[in-house]
């Protein structure tokens, strides 16, 4: 089995509700166990098991919230015990370009350092990942239920592509 884990923080629960349309769509393939935790809940042993860690983050003053960067730097680092997992990242912000791509290369920075594989989305319109707007017409939700179709869409495709290339991945492995 391959597992993936996706590890969000959200105070609105907009991005819990991204995290959601991901974990659906890394469950769309088969042999797949998704792990949907809020980093808070999520434990070292839940990193160590994952094939692949996809990290969701809200915008804060076009940074990573301070429990995402908590959550980075809690990861273990001696021996490079997360080399080679597959890393993919999702954002929600209020604003258009106010901060989205910067917090999506931060989180793909701090996984590099740990020497993962960086997955993006499946096309040019989500290259660094996820991202959705909140904040701003014509997006601006009142809740996260709200949250426009056309993001959940990518937060699905990007779980999908990840659970399928850690999967292949782990298949090769075990022949
Ligand atoms: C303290 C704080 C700072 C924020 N700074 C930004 C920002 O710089 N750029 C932006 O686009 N949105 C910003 N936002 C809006 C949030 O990123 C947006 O509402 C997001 O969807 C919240 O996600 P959540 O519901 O998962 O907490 C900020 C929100 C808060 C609470």
């Amino acid at each position: 089995q391959t597992n993936v884990l996706i590890a969000y923080h959200s105070e609105s629960g907009n991005t819990e509700r991204m995290a959601e349309a991901v974990a659906e769509g890394a469950r769309s393939i088969e042999g797949v166990n998704v792990m949907l935790l809020p980093v808070n809940q999520t434990q070292e042993s839940d990193l160590l098991q994952a094939d692949a860690i996809i990290v969701g983050s809200p915008v804060h003053n076009a940074n990573v919230s301070t429990e995402i960067q908590q959550f980075f730097t809690s990861w273990p680092f001696e021996n490079e015990p997360l080399k080679n997992k597959i890393g993919a990242v999702f954002v929600t912000g209020g604003g258009i370009s106010a901060g989205e791509e910067i917090v999506q290369m931060n989180m793909i920075q701090s996984m590099l350092v740990f020497g993962m594989i960086i997955v993006g989305g499946p096309d040019w319109t989500q290259p660094f990942g996820a991202s959705a707007i909140t904040g701003e017409d014509p997006f601006q939700v009142n809740s996260p239920n709200e949250l426009s179709e056309q993001f959940l869409e990518k937060g699905n495709l990007l779980g999908h592509r990840v659970a399928q290339i850690a999967s292949a991945i782990k298949s090769k492995e075990k022949n």
